[in-house]
Protein backbone atom coordinates (compact mmCIF):
# COMPACT_ATOMS: atom_id res chain seq x y z
CA UNK A 1 0.00 0.00 0.00
CA UNK A 2 1.68 3.74 -0.91
CA UNK A 3 1.20 5.35 2.89
CA UNK A 4 1.38 8.80 1.34
CA UNK A 5 -1.76 8.16 -0.73
CA UNK A 6 -3.71 6.92 1.90
CA UNK A 7 -2.60 9.58 4.13
CA UNK A 8 -5.57 11.77 6.52
CA UNK A 9 -5.60 15.56 5.71
CA UNK A 10 -6.92 17.17 8.87
CA UNK A 11 -8.26 21.00 7.59
CA UNK A 12 -8.13 23.89 10.40
CA UNK A 13 -11.27 25.94 9.54
CA UNK A 14 -12.59 28.09 12.25
CA UNK A 15 -15.70 26.36 13.19
CA UNK A 16 -15.00 23.31 11.50
CA UNK A 17 -13.51 19.82 11.58
CA UNK A 18 -12.66 18.66 8.17
CA UNK A 19 -10.66 15.13 7.83
CA UNK A 20 -10.06 14.31 4.32
CA UNK A 21 -9.01 10.69 3.40
CA UNK A 22 -8.38 9.98 0.02
CA UNK A 23 -8.19 6.43 -0.53
CA UNK A 24 -9.92 5.68 1.88
CA UNK A 25 -10.95 2.96 -0.71
CA UNK A 26 -8.47 1.36 -3.49
CA UNK A 27 -9.25 2.09 -7.02
CA UNK A 28 -10.53 -1.02 -7.95
CA UNK A 29 -12.91 -1.46 -4.59
CA UNK A 30 -14.11 2.02 -5.61
CA UNK A 31 -14.98 1.25 -9.15
CA UNK A 32 -16.59 -2.32 -7.74
CA UNK A 33 -18.75 -0.78 -5.35
CA UNK A 34 -19.93 2.56 -7.99
CA UNK A 35 -21.08 -0.35 -10.35
CA UNK A 36 -22.87 -2.55 -7.63
CA UNK A 37 -24.53 0.90 -6.64
CA UNK A 38 -25.23 2.24 -9.63
CA UNK A 39 -27.10 -1.15 -10.76
CA UNK A 40 -28.54 -2.04 -7.37
CA UNK A 41 -29.78 1.08 -5.50
CA UNK A 42 -33.33 2.31 -5.66
CA UNK A 43 -32.84 5.67 -7.38
CA UNK A 44 -35.43 7.69 -7.05
CA UNK A 45 -35.90 11.62 -9.17
CA UNK A 46 -37.52 13.82 -7.11
CA UNK A 47 -39.24 17.28 -7.34
CA UNK A 48 -37.94 20.00 -5.10
CA UNK A 49 -39.96 23.38 -4.31
CA UNK A 50 -38.13 26.44 -3.84
CA UNK A 51 -39.44 29.64 -3.44
CA UNK A 52 -42.80 28.36 -4.29
CA UNK A 53 -41.30 27.19 -8.01
CA UNK A 54 -41.13 23.29 -8.48
CA UNK A 55 -37.90 21.85 -10.35
CA UNK A 56 -36.64 18.05 -10.81
CA UNK A 57 -33.83 17.83 -8.36
CA UNK A 58 -30.40 17.86 -10.79
CA UNK A 59 -29.04 14.10 -9.29
CA UNK A 60 -31.02 11.11 -8.70
CA UNK A 61 -30.90 9.78 -4.66
CA UNK A 62 -31.68 7.10 -2.34
CA UNK A 63 -32.28 6.71 1.14
CA UNK A 64 -31.62 3.55 3.22
CA UNK A 65 -31.79 3.65 7.26
CA UNK A 66 -31.56 0.77 9.71
CA UNK A 67 -35.05 2.38 11.53
CA UNK A 68 -37.57 3.55 9.47
CA UNK A 69 -37.35 7.47 10.17
CA UNK A 70 -37.92 9.61 7.42
CA UNK A 71 -35.69 12.67 6.24
CA UNK A 72 -37.13 15.64 5.12
CA UNK A 73 -35.27 18.48 3.49
CA UNK A 74 -36.04 21.14 0.39
CA UNK A 75 -39.56 20.30 0.77
CA UNK A 76 -39.02 16.65 0.35
CA UNK A 77 -39.74 13.71 2.57
CA UNK A 78 -37.97 10.75 2.23
CA UNK A 79 -38.51 6.94 3.43
CA UNK A 80 -35.89 4.61 3.92
CA UNK A 81 -35.39 1.04 2.48
CA UNK A 82 -33.25 -1.00 4.77
CA UNK A 83 -29.61 -1.66 4.59
CA UNK A 84 -28.55 -3.66 1.60
CA UNK A 85 -25.31 -5.76 2.82
CA UNK A 86 -23.19 -3.33 0.51
CA UNK A 87 -24.36 -0.47 1.87
CA UNK A 88 -24.10 -2.17 5.77
CA UNK A 89 -20.43 -3.29 5.11
CA UNK A 90 -19.59 0.43 3.76
CA UNK A 91 -21.38 1.90 7.02
CA UNK A 92 -18.88 -0.41 9.51
CA UNK A 93 -16.35 0.51 7.49
CA UNK A 94 -17.21 4.16 7.97
CA UNK A 95 -18.33 4.15 11.80
CA UNK A 96 -14.87 2.84 12.61
CA UNK A 97 -12.83 5.90 10.82
CA UNK A 98 -15.26 8.02 12.12
CA UNK A 99 -15.63 6.61 15.41
CA UNK A 100 -19.31 6.89 15.78
CA UNK A 101 -22.32 5.81 15.20
CA UNK A 102 -25.10 6.00 11.89
CA UNK A 103 -28.42 5.47 10.82
CA UNK A 104 -29.05 6.55 7.96
CA UNK A 105 -27.88 7.28 4.44
CA UNK A 106 -28.31 9.55 1.80
CA UNK A 107 -27.01 8.06 -1.61
CA UNK A 108 -26.72 11.14 -4.21
CA UNK A 109 -25.80 9.88 -8.11
CA UNK A 110 -24.91 12.66 -10.24
CA UNK A 111 -25.18 11.54 -13.74
CA UNK A 112 -22.61 13.90 -15.38
CA UNK A 113 -21.45 17.18 -15.10
CA UNK A 114 -24.79 19.25 -15.34
CA UNK A 115 -26.28 17.27 -12.08
CA UNK A 116 -24.82 19.41 -8.93
CA UNK A 117 -25.92 20.13 -5.23
CA UNK A 118 -26.77 23.45 -4.45
CA UNK A 119 -25.29 25.44 -1.23
CA UNK A 120 -26.79 24.57 1.69
CA UNK A 121 -25.91 23.05 5.69
CA UNK A 122 -27.27 19.35 6.69
CA UNK A 123 -28.56 21.31 9.41
CA UNK A 124 -32.57 19.43 9.76
CA UNK A 125 -33.19 19.66 13.20
CA UNK A 126 -33.39 15.37 12.87
CA UNK A 127 -29.69 15.40 13.25
CA UNK A 128 -29.47 17.05 16.29
CA UNK A 129 -26.74 19.91 17.23
CA UNK A 130 -23.36 19.00 15.60
CA UNK A 131 -23.78 16.25 13.91
CA UNK A 132 -21.18 14.21 12.38
CA UNK A 133 -21.35 13.73 8.47
CA UNK A 134 -19.34 11.43 6.54
CA UNK A 135 -18.89 11.24 2.66
CA UNK A 136 -17.79 8.92 0.74
CA UNK A 137 -17.33 9.48 -3.05
CA UNK A 138 -17.16 6.62 -5.66
CA UNK A 139 -16.50 7.42 -10.03
CA UNK A 140 -15.64 10.48 -11.46
CA UNK A 141 -13.78 12.88 -9.33
CA UNK A 142 -16.01 16.19 -8.57
CA UNK A 143 -15.06 19.91 -6.34
CA UNK A 144 -16.86 20.32 -3.42
CA UNK A 145 -17.43 23.43 -2.37
CA UNK A 146 -17.29 25.00 1.10
CA UNK A 147 -17.69 28.44 2.70
CA UNK A 148 -18.02 30.19 5.84
CA UNK A 149 -21.34 32.05 6.33
CA UNK A 150 -20.31 35.40 7.69
CA UNK A 151 -16.28 35.49 7.57
CA UNK A 152 -16.32 35.69 3.52
CA UNK A 153 -12.69 35.34 3.48
CA UNK A 154 -13.28 31.39 4.56
CA UNK A 155 -14.02 29.98 1.08
CA UNK A 156 -12.37 26.54 -0.14
CA UNK A 157 -12.48 23.86 -2.33
CA UNK A 158 -11.40 20.52 -2.24
CA UNK A 159 -11.52 17.32 -5.05
CA UNK A 160 -13.52 14.41 -3.46
CA UNK A 161 -11.88 11.66 -5.98
CA UNK A 162 -12.58 8.41 -6.12
CA UNK A 163 -12.92 6.16 -3.20
CA UNK A 164 -12.26 8.80 -0.67
CA UNK A 165 -14.05 9.52 2.64
CA UNK A 166 -14.56 13.06 3.56
CA UNK A 167 -15.63 13.80 7.66
CA UNK A 168 -17.61 16.65 8.89
CA UNK A 169 -17.92 17.35 12.31
CA UNK A 170 -17.98 20.07 14.93
CA UNK A 171 -19.61 22.89 14.47
CA UNK A 172 -19.51 23.08 10.60
CA UNK A 173 -23.20 22.48 9.77
CA UNK A 174 -23.96 25.86 11.46
CA UNK A 175 -21.48 27.91 10.35
CA UNK A 176 -20.69 27.08 7.13
CA UNK A 177 -22.30 26.08 3.64
CA UNK A 178 -21.59 23.61 1.03
CA UNK A 179 -22.15 22.32 -2.48
CA UNK A 180 -21.07 20.47 -5.54
CA UNK A 181 -21.43 22.73 -8.66
CA UNK A 182 -22.13 21.89 -11.79
CA UNK A 183 -19.15 21.61 -14.73
CA UNK A 184 -18.51 21.76 -17.93
CA UNK A 185 -16.35 19.22 -18.09
CA UNK A 186 -16.81 16.11 -20.42
CA UNK A 187 -17.34 14.19 -16.94
CA UNK A 188 -18.81 10.73 -16.31
CA UNK A 189 -21.13 9.60 -13.54
CA UNK A 190 -20.20 9.77 -9.50
CA UNK A 191 -21.67 8.05 -6.40
CA UNK A 192 -21.80 10.34 -3.29
CA UNK A 193 -23.21 8.60 0.05
CA UNK A 194 -23.46 11.03 3.44
CA UNK A 195 -24.23 8.70 6.51
CA UNK A 196 -25.90 10.23 8.96
CA UNK A 197 -27.34 10.06 12.20
CA UNK A 198 -31.14 10.34 12.50
CA UNK A 199 -32.87 11.12 16.33
O1 LIG B 1 -22.09 14.89 -3.20
C1 LIG B 1 -21.48 15.35 -2.22
O2 LIG B 1 -20.27 15.20 -2.06
C2 LIG B 1 -22.22 16.18 -1.20
C3 LIG B 1 -23.58 15.68 -0.90
C4 LIG B 1 -24.28 16.53 0.11
O3 LIG B 1 -23.80 17.56 0.49
C5 LIG B 1 -25.56 16.08 0.68
O4 LIG B 1 -26.14 15.10 0.21
O5 LIG B 1 -26.00 16.71 1.65
FE1 LIG C 1 -24.73 18.22 2.30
Amino acid sequence: MNLFQSQKVVLNLPQADLVYIPNFYNPDTAQQLFHELQNNIAWQHDTITVFGKTYPQPRLTALYATNNKSYSYSNITMHPKPFTPTLKAIKTAVENEAQTNFTTVLLNLYRSGSDSNGWHADNEKELGINPVIASVSLGAPRVFHFKHKDIKTEKHKLVLESGSLLVMSGEMQHYWLHQIPKTKKNIGARINLTFRHIL
